[in-house]
């Protein structure tokens, strides 16, 4: 299968150390065994500590987005070394230069890409264009709850929604730099357009990528209509 993965910046960067980095590449270099592997790093604290520190520099909310986009792009750099020669060794720039490295045969690592979206929505364009099987999104918590797990105890875990829904619950969401918090709805809107199929699961714990690469139910998948 062709699959892309979303890892969220807030596992990999939760501490500043190297482990997440590390167990994610041993996973990643089991599973290109057999499929084909997309891999779309967020930028986690870091991201949002320097965008709040150009924001506070007085930058318009692009370029804060910019300074997020390098932040993801380190990242990427980082998982290109715990990967080294099970990945290609260039971050690529835009979706053109994913489809060309993965010529290689290697798995490619990704940041951002331009501003006005999070790196879910790299995900979801990256899975159109390269017309992925299945897209998994790796994130800080189980799933998609009914509000958020980490302000309200009495949170619920979603185990399927369609898009069209996800898209009217993400519609009152912030859209500021740094601030594209869960799920951004430029990744859905393309989920829907194409039918992808998409799950989301707590990459905390990094045996979720292995259960939801062989369709196993964990956290919440979006469904078509
Ligand atoms: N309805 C919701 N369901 C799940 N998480 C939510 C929801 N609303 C807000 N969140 C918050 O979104 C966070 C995940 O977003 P973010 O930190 O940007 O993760 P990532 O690094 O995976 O992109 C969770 O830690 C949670 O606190
Ligand atoms: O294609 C992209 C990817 C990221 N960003 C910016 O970089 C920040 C960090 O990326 P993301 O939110 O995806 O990281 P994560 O939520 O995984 O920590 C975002 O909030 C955006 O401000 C952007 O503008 N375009």
């Amino acid at each position: 299968m062709k699959i892309v993965i979303a890892i969220g910046g807030s596992i990999l960067l939760k501490e500043y150390d190297c482990k997440k980095f590390q167990e994610y590449s041993a996973i990643l270099k089991d599973l290109s065994t057999e499929h084909e592997l997309f891999v779309v790093v967020g930028g986690g604290k870091p991201a949002r500590e320097y965008i709040n520190v150009v924001r506070d520099l007085g930058a318009g909310e692009a370029q804060c987005d910019d300074i997020g986009i390098e932040v993801t792009r380190i990242n990427a750099k980082l998982m290109l070394s715990a990967l080294g020669d099970a990945a290609y060794q260039r971050v690529p720039h835009n979706f053109q230069e994913a489809l060309e490295f993965s010529a290689t045969g290697k798995i490619i690592v990704m940041g951002g890409t331009e501003p006005a979206h999070s790196t879910d929505a790299v995900s979801a364009i990256l899975a159109e264009y390269i017309q992925a099987d299945k897209l998994i999104n790796l994130t800080s918590v189980d799933g998609m709850y009914t509000k958020d797990p980490n302000k309200f105890d009495d949170a619920e875990l979603v185990s399927e929604i369609t898009a069209t829904e996800l898209l009217n619950f993400l519609s009152d969401k912030d859209v500021k730099a740094g601030t594209y918090e869960f799920f951004d709805t430029t990744a859905v809107q393309m989920i829907k357009r194409s039918d992808l199929e998409t799950v989301i699961t707590n990459g905390f714990k990094p045996e979720n990528l292995i259960k939801a690469v062989n369709g196993e139910t964990v956290g919440t998948k979006i469904i078509n209509e």
